[in-house]
C-alpha cells in the first residue's frame, strides 16, 4: 500500500486529536475519517470544517454494530496485549478471586463522591468530583497489602447505555477515570460481559425535563418593566476555605458516609448508615465502595454484581430515586499527594487549568490499583424526585458554587454560604467559560434553575402560566408590557365595533360545535365550506400544507404588488420604489359571539389563546430571548398569536426611523396578507402590529429561514375584514419538548437598511437565507461524483439567481440529508449536470421530500434519520 501522503497524515492526527477531546479512541476516528474521505472523495475540507463537526456528528451517529465491532476488536486486542504478558483474563480472574480468599481481614467503607457534570461547547459532559471520605481511609491506606493484589485487574463493568455515553463525552479529560471513556475492552473481559446495554436493568438514565413545579424560583416577581436585577446577574464562584469537612455539619455536604459492614459472605453491606436523606443538594450523586482488604479476617470480596444490586435496590426503595445509572471500576484518585498538588496548583491558576492538568492521562488505561488499599468502586448516579441541585463543583479541595446568586445559595446552603468565599468581578475567560458551560449543562436537562426565574411573565393575562428562564444571568430581562390582546393605538381602522357588525351570517344558524354540524356554516366559507380544523383543535393537514408550501415557495402569483407600496413608502420617504410584493395568505374564519354556537364550538381555537406549557429563555446562540415549548406538540397546533399595538404603518415609521446598521430587536411585523384586496391601500388600511412596548409571548419568537417550526396563518375572528386579523401561529410539524418555537419572518436579507433584517441570521437553518455563500460553497464536481446518494436539487426561487441552486443529498443507507450550494456558470452546465438520478425541485417539493425520505430511513434503519 502507497504510504500515505504527509498532508492526510497531519490532517488524520488532527482529527484524532479533536476526536480525543470528546473521548472517541484513535481507531474509531481513524476509521470514521477513512470512511468520510471515500464518501467525500478525498476532500479533507469538508470533513475539518467547523472544528470537525462533521467527522464528530458521523462518528456519534455512527452505526452502533460498527461501534461494537470495534470494542470487540480492541478487546480482542487487549486479550491478545494481556496473553503476550502471560496475564490471561482467567487469570486476572483467579487474583481477584484469590484476593478475597487470602485476605485476613477487610473494611469496607462507603464513600460518597459528589459528581458534577459539567457540559462545555458542544455540550459535552465534563465530570469531576471529590472523594470525601473518613479519616479512618487515611489510617488503613499504610496497612501491608495482602495477596498480589499490584498484579490484581479488577474488570471494570460499565453499564450505560449509548445515550449515556454520548452525554459522557466532553472535550475536556473526563475526571473521574470510572466515567472516563472506560474502554469497553475490559467489560469484555467481564465475565458478566455479555449483556447487553439494552438488558442491562440498572440503567435507567433519561433527560430529564423540567417540571412544573420543580423550578427554583429565585423570588423574582415579574415586573411589567423589569430592572436589571444586579444581585442575580452575578455568577458566583466560591471557594472553601476550609477542609472537605467543613461542609458535613450543616448541609452543604456530601452524603454523610459512615462505614457499612459486610457479612462473613460478603454479600450484605449495611446501607442503613447511608444518609441520603441528610444531603440538600440532592442532584446526581455518586456512591463508591472501597473496600480495605486488610481489617476484617472473615471479609470475603462480595460479587460485583450483588453489591451493584443492593446498593441501587437501596437506593431505589429508600430513597425514592428514579433513575440510576450504575457503573464500576477502579478508582485510584484516591491519593492524598495529589489533593495537595491539586490544591497548590489551584492556587496558581484557574479551574480549568487544574483540572486538565490533574486528569490528564488518567484514564482506565493506567489505573493500577494501589498496593496499599484496595479501591473496589461502585458508582450509582442518582437523579432524585425533585433535583434541588445546585451547580455544585468540586475538586478536591476546591468547591466552586456556579451561576447562582447569592440569594439562592444562601437558600439552599444555609449557613454553609457564609463559610464560602465568594469570588466576584476577577474571573479570567477560561474560569467564566467554565461556569457558562456548568450552566448550560444543568440548565440543558433540567437539574438547575438559573438567577433569574420568572414564574408567569404574563402576569395573569392569559389562562397559563409563562415562565422566563435566564440560563446566564448575563442580559437584560425583557422590558415591556404583557397583553393577551391587541390594543389599537391611535389612527388604526379597525372595523370591528359591533354597531359594524350584522347578524346575518352564522347567526341564525349554527349551534352546538360547529364542526360536528352536517352543514358547515357560514364561517367555513373563507376555507372553501370546510372547517380549516380537525376535532381534535389542530389545522388541517391540507390546508397546513398550503400554508407552509406558500410560505417555503414565495413565488410570483402568490404575492400582491401594491402600485404604492405602504412600507417602501415607509422605508424611504418620498418613495417611487417598487413594490417587493406581499404574500397572499389563505385566511382562517372562526366563529364568535355573533354566532349562534357554543363558546367552545370546534371552530374557535385561536380566541381560546395560548393553552401549551411555553417557556421564554435565553437562545445559547445569540439571537437574545427565545420562545420554546414545554411539552411535545403535534403538527398543526395552535401555539399563540403575534399581538401588540395594532398602528397604521406611517404611525410605526414615525416610531421607527429606520437607521442603518442597529442590531437591536425588532418587534413589528405587517398586517399585509390581505392587502391584496382592494387595490390602492389608504394609510389606515395598511396596518402592522408593534410588540415593543405592548405585546404577548410571541414576540420572544425568533426567526428560522423556511424550515421554521411555526408558520403563521391569518385567522379572522370578529369580522371578515382582510384588512385587520390574528396573526395566529401553528405548528408546521411535530415538535418535541424544549424545542425552540421559530418562525420564518419572510425577510430579505439582502434589505440590510431595514430594522427588521438589520440582524446577521444566527437561525442554522440549512436552508438560512443569510449565509455568506462562500460557507455553503462545494465544488459542483464532488456532487457529481457521489454515486452512493441520491442527489436532488432544489432551485431557488424567482427572487434569487438562478444559477446558484442548492443541492440537497441524501444518503438512503444511513438517512442523512445534506445541503449545499451550488454554483453554475450557465443554464447549459445545470442541463450538463452528469448526475443521472437528479431532479428538479421546488423548496417545498424538497421538504416534503425530506420529510418522506426521512420518515423511510427511519422506518428501515430503526432510528430517526436526520439533518447532517
Ligand atoms: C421579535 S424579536 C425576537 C425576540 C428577541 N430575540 C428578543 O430577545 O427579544 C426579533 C429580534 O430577535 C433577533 N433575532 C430573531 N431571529 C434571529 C435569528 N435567526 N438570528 C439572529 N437574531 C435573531 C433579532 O434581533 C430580531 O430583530
Amino acid at each position: 500500500m502507497p504510504p500515505m501522503p504527509k498532508k492526510n497524515r497531519k490532517m488524520a492526527a488532527d482529527a484524532c486529536r479533536a476526536m480525543k477531546e470528546f473521548g472517541i479512541s484513535e481507531v474509531r476516528t481513524r476509521a470514521g475519517v477513512k470512511e468520510l474521505l471515500k464518501l467525500y472523495e478525498n476532500n479533507w475540507e469538508l470533513i475539518v470544517e467547523d472544528n470537525h463537526r462533521v467527522l464528530l456528528e458521523f462518528l456519534l451517529e455512527g452505526d452502533t454494530d460498527n461501534n461494537k465491532e470495534e470494542e470487540e476488536a480492541e478487546a480482542d486486542e487487549e486479550i491478545a496485549e494481556q496473553k503476550g504478558k502471560g496475564v490471561s483474563i482467567c487469570e486476572s480472574k483467579f487474583h481477584v478471586m484469590e484476593l478475597s480468599l487470602t485476605t485476613q481481614t477487610a473494611f469496607i467503607e462507603i464513600i460518597v463522591l459528589f459528581l458534577f457534570p459539567l457540559a462545555f461547547l458542544y455540550s459535552s459532559v465534563f465530570v469531576f468530583h471529590i472523594i470525601l471520605c473518613q479519616a479512618v481511609k487515611r489510617k488503613n491506606k499504610a496497612a501491608p497489602s495482602h495477596g498480589k493484589t499490584e498484579d490484581v485487574q479488577i474488570p471494570i463493568k460499565r453499564y450505560c447505555t449509548r445515550q449515556q455515553t454520548k452525554q459522557a463525552l466532553s472535550p475536556l479529560k473526563c475526571a473521574t477515570p470510572c466515567l472516563a471513556e472506560t474502554p469497553s475492552k475490559m467489560a469484555h473481559q467481564n465475565e458478566d460481559s455479555e449483556e447487553s446495554e439494552d438488558s442491562q436493568p440498572l440503567v435507567r438514565r433519561s433527560r430529564r425535563r423540567l417540571q412544573e413545579g420543580e423550578v427554583l424560583d429565585s423570588g423574582n416577581n415579574f415586573s411589567p418593566v423589569c430592572n436589571r436585577n444586579t444581585q442575580q446577574e452575578e455568577s458566583l464562584s466560591m471557594m472553601c476555605e476550609d477542609s472537605c469537612s467543613d461542609f458535613d455539619d450543616d448541609g452543604l455536604n456530601f452524603l454523610e458516609v459512615k462505614s457499612s459492614t459486610v457479612d462473613s459472605r460478603g454479600t450484605v453491606l449495611d446501607l442503613s448508615l447511608f444518609d441520603v436523606e441528610s444531603s440538600p443538594p440532592k442532584g446526581e450523586l455518586e456512591m463508591s465502595l472501597i473496600c480495605h482488604p486488610s481489617l476484617h479476617s472473615d471479609f470475603d470480596l462480595p460479587h460485583s454484581d450483588e453489591a451493584l444490586e443492593l446498593l441501587e435496590e437501596t437506593c431505589m426503595k429508600s430513597y425514592g430515586v428514579r433513575e440510576c445509572l450504575v457503573e464500576t471500576g477502579f478508582d485510584s484518585t484516591f491519593d492524598e499527594s495529589t489533593i495537595s498538588r491539586d490544591v497548590a496548583e489551584l492556587k496558581n491558576s484557574d479551574a480549568q487549568d487544574v483540572l486538565e492538568s490533574h486528569y490528564q492521562g488518567n484514564d482506565c488505561n493506567t489505573l493500577s490499583s494501589p498496593s496499599e488499599l484496595f479501591v473496589f468502586q461502585n458508582l450509582i448516579k442518582v437523579v432524585p424526585h425533585i433535583p434541588k441541585h445546585i451547580a455544585f463543583g468540586c475538586f478536591n479541595d476546591l468547591h466552586r458554587l456556579i451561576g447562582f446568586s447569592s440569594t439562592d445559595i444562601e437558600s439552599i446552603c444555609g449557613d454553609s454560604a457564609k463559610r464560602l468565599v465568594i469570588f466576584q468581578g476577577q474571573k479570567s475567560p477560561k474560569l467564566r467559560k467554565l461556569e457558562e458551560a456548568a450552566h448550560d449543562y444543568h440548565s440543558s436537562i433540567g437539574v438547575i434553575k438559573s438567577g433569574v426565574y420568572i414564574e408567569d411573565i404574563t402576569r395573569g393575562e392569559e389562562r397559563v402560566k409563562i415562565s422566563l428562564e435566564d440560563g446566564k444571568n448575563v442580559e437584560d430581562l425583557p422590558n415591556f408590557l404583557y397583553i393577551r390582546q391587541s390594543l389599537v393605538y391611535k389612527n388604526a381602522s379597525v372595523k370591528f365595533s359591533l354597531g359594524r357588525m350584522s347578524h346575518d351570517g352564522c347567526y341564525s344558524r349554527c349551534y352546538g360545535d360547529c364542526l360536528t354540524s352536517p352543514m358547515p356554516c357560514v364561517c367555513a366559507s373563507e376555507t372553501g365550506g370546510q372547517f380549516a380544523y380537525t376535532p381534535g383543535g389542530l389545522v388541517k393537514e391540507m390546508f397546513l400544507e398550503k400554508c407552509i408550501a406558500l410560505k417555503r415557495e414565495p413565488i410570483q402569483h402568490h404575492c400582491f404588488y401594491c402600485r404604492e407600496c405602504p412600507l417602501e413608502k415607509s422605508k424611504y420617504e418620498k418613495s417611487s420604489v417598487a413594490c417587493k410584493g406581499h404574500l397572499l395568505h389563505k385566511f382562517i374564519k372562526e366563529c364568535w359571539h355573533t354566532c349562534g354556537c357554543n363558546k367552545n364550538c370546534g371552530n374557535r381555537i385561536v380566541q381560546q389563546g395560548i393553552s401549551g406549557k411555553l417557556q421564554v429563555f435565553l437562545t445559547p446562540e445569540g439571537k437574545g430571548w427565545g420562545l420554546r415549548t414545554l411539552e411535545d406538540l403535534p403538527r398543526g397546533a395552535f401555539v399563540c398569536e403575534y399581538v401588540g399595538e395594532i398602528l397604521t404603518n406611517t404611525e410605526l415609521h414615525e416610531r421607527n426611523v429606520p437607521s442603518t446598521g442597529k442590531k437591536h430587536a425588532y418587534y413589528a411585523v405587517p398586517l399585509d396578507a390581505g392587502w391584496g384586496v382592494k387595490g390602492v391601500l389608504k394609510d389606515e388600511e395598511a396596518l402592522c402590529l408593534d410588540a415593543t412596548v405592548y405585546g404577548n409571548v410571541a414576540r420572544f419568537i425568533n426567526h428560522r429561514c423556511s424550515d421554521a417550526t411555526l408558520v403563521e396563518i391569518p385567522v379572522e375572528v370578529e369580522t371578515p375584514d382582510h384588512h385587520y386579523y390574528h396573526l395566529a401561529l401553528f405548528t408546521t410539524r411535530n415538535i418535541a419538548a424544549m424545542e425552540e418555537l421559530t418562525w420564518d419572518y419572510g425577510i430579505d436579507f439582502r434589505e440590510r437598511d431595514h430594522p427588521r433584517t438589520a440582524f446577521q441570521c444566527l437561525c442554522g437553518s440549512p436552508l438560512c437565507r443569510d449565509r455568506k455563500e462562500s460557507k455553503g460553497d462545494v465544488q459542483l464536481h464532488t456532487y457529481a461524483r457521489r454515486r452512493r446518494c441520491r442527489i436532488e436539487f432544489l432551485f431557488f426561487g424567482a427572487s434569487i439567481d438562478f444559477l446558484k441552486a442548492k443541492c440537497y443529498w441524501f444518503d438512503l443507507e444511513k438517512g442523512y440529508l445534506r445541503v449545499g450550494l451550488l454554483h453554475f456558470a450557465n443554464i447549459k452546465q445545470i442541463l450538463d449536470l452528469p448526475i443521472s438520478n437528479s431532479v428538479t425541485l421546488s423548496e417545498g417539493e424538497a421538504m416534503d421530500w425530506w420529510e418522506r425520505s426521512r420518515a423511510e430511513a427511519t422506518k428501515k434503519n430503526g432510528r430517526d434519520a436526520r439533518w447532517r
